[in-house]
């Protein structure tokens, strides 16, 4: 080997161990930088999530203030007094509300059962759920069905523009949830591009959804609907009205029929609130209201303590009990001079306990007088002036001096308008039966009754004795059904009061239906 090719060999050795070196720099450089740059994402991506967890959990305290509230407090609690005694603070809370619940469910549950089912019904069925049966249903709107803009340029080209964004699905959202005792009201926000009655076509396929047999939409504002689901329904069926027996009689509670609870529906027939009108349209079962609660207290009628009598304008329905009543009368002047009598009652037992007592018991010397007045508009409206004005005068003088000398009125009427009826708002107990126009509602039970949840007006025609009755106590309106009395037992009512007095009607023209 010559000088010249051991001075190559050792250049080149040298200039590759350069290299190498460079090499190695670079790589240290480079793993350096790349370590940088992963514990950079890591760190980013881990800030992104948090933000992002964060921005969630702020969104559900914007949207969720209550159950955020609920939650913090439970926390600190625990925090402060440990999980037993919140625990057995629970167990006390829930026992209470179970004895509550037990002793009177009605109050029960308009004061504390539907605030928690309606609480309950929003997050475990209509948050999660309504939105996907209401995209299956055809009511929600998607942003790439918005119409495409076509432009004409000056040089006549047209352009289309799209969204290029992925489509978007838009959902009404469920703004309240109300849960009653028989129907769920779910108030939803309308999303733009929908309408109230879109909703109306889909009432029947959102009942399939929710897999109960009806649904009704309501309009509540512009842009808010409310879907209503019928749960259950216990008034379903004709409540037969009990067989007549010997039982003791308070006639301050008379069992009139069963609420919508499932439970005794009473009416006071004596005392406070004892004067009511019934509203219902033609059908819609007021004689059930009037002769249920008399099949009730047939052994104080039959014992002289409650006095019936019969205002009978259409000279039917309480013709067929007709032994029944006391005084009984059809005609205007008739009802007059029925009227006349109860009022000189009225000013002579004031005259003999004015001064004694605050209220006058009732015995068989003084008994309860309770005057049946059926289709009191006929009456009160469609008479002569003159002795419209006198029926209209002798009414009120009752039902405002009566309860406590012991008489009471009990009216009945098609259209309950002041027009009509214009001593209504004496009555200080109202029921509604099926009426046929939205507007009655308030004009029996009250403002805001409707708006309540006494929807008198979608009562069907084939559950007559169906109503509402409010206040009197009732935070809601309450739906009862009036016990039903066939004609077989409106005669053996008259047979039992009279002591068969009265000849009861052959069989055959009972089963007829009920004879003039
Ligand atoms: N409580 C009830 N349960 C079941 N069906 C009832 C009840 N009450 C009434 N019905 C049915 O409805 C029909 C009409 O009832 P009802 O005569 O009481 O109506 P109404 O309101 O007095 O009507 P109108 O003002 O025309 O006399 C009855 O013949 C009966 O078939």
């Amino acid at each position: 080997m010559n000088a010249h090719t051991l001075g190559v060999l050792l250049l080149g050795s040298a200039g590759l161990a350069l290299v190498v070196w460079v090499l190695h720099k670079l790589g240290k450089a480079l793993a350096a930088i790349a370590e940088t740059l992963a514990a950079a994402a890591v760190v980013f991506v881990a800030l992104w999530w948090l933000l992002k967890g964060l921005g969630w959990l702020v969104r559900q305290i914007v949207a969720h203030p209550r159950t955020t509230l609920a939650v913090l407090a439970i926390a600190a609690w625990c925090r402060w007094w440990g999980w037993l005694s919140f625990l057995l603070t629970v167990l006390l809370l829930a026992s209470g509300l179970t004895t509550w619940w037990w002793l009177h469910l009605v109050s029960f549950d308009q004061w504390a059962g539907r605030v928690l089912r309606s609480w309950w019904f929003r997050w475990a069925v209509y948050a999660p759920k309504l939105p996907g049966w209401l995209h299956a249903c055809g009511l929600s709107v998607k942003d790439d069905s918005i119409p495409v803009d076509v432009t004409v340029t000056l040089v006549g080209r047209k352009k289309i523009s799209r969204n290029q964004q992925p489509s978007r699905v838009r959902i009404p959202r469920v703004k309240v949830v109300k849960s009653g005792p028989s129907w769920d009201e779910v108030r939803v926000e309308l999303v733009a591009g929908q309408k109230p009655e879109d909703f109306d076509d889909a009432a029947r396929a959102l009942a399939s959804a929710r897999k109960v047999a009806r649904c009704q939409v309501r309009e509540i504002a512009p842009n808010v609907v409310s879907i209503d689901f019928q749960r259950r329904d216990l008034l379903a069926h004709p409540v037969p009205c009990p067989d007549l027996d010997e039982a003791a009689v308070d006639l301050r509670r008379v069992w009139a029929g069963r609420t919508e609870y499932g439970q005794d529906w009473h009416l006071p027939l004596y005392g406070s609130g004892s004067h009511t009108l019934t509203a219902g349209a033609s059908g819609a079962g007021k004689n059930s209201v009037m002769w249920c609660p008399l099949v009730s207290i047939a052994p104080a009628i039959r014992d002289g303590l409650v006095r019936v009598s019969g205002i009978d304008p259409k000279g039917m329905e309480l013709a067929y009990g007709r032994g029944i009543f006391h005084r009984y009368a059809v005609t205007g002047k008739d009802t007059l001079d029925l009227l006349d009598d109860l009022v000189q009652a009225m000013e002579r037992r004031k005259a003999e306990f004015a001064g004694r007592v605050r209220t006058v018991p009732i015995t068989r010397e003084h008994p309860l007088e309770l005057v049946e007045f059926d289709e009191i508009g006929a009456l009160t409206k469609y008479t002569d002036r003159k002795t419209r004005e006198q029926i209209v005068e002798k009414v009120a003088l009752l039902t405002t001096q009566g309860r406590a000398l012991g008489f009471t009125v009990r009216g009945y009427v098609q259209e309950p308008t002041k027009d009509t009826v214009p001593v209504r708002d004496l009555f200080p107990r109202r029921i509604c039966l099926r009426v046929t126009a939205k507007s009655h509602v308030g004009m029996v039970l009250g403002d805001q009754a409707y708006e309540r949840g006494a929807w008198a007006n979608r009562i069907e025609e084939s559950a007559a004795g169906v109503g509402y009755v409010w206040g009197e106590g009732l935070r809601e309106p309450l739906r009862v059904r009036a016990g039903w009395v066939p004609d077989e037992m409106v005669k053996a009512l008259e047979a039992f009061v009279t002591a068969g007095q009265v000849v009861p009607l052959p069989a055959r023209e009972i089963e007829g239906g009920r004879a003039a």
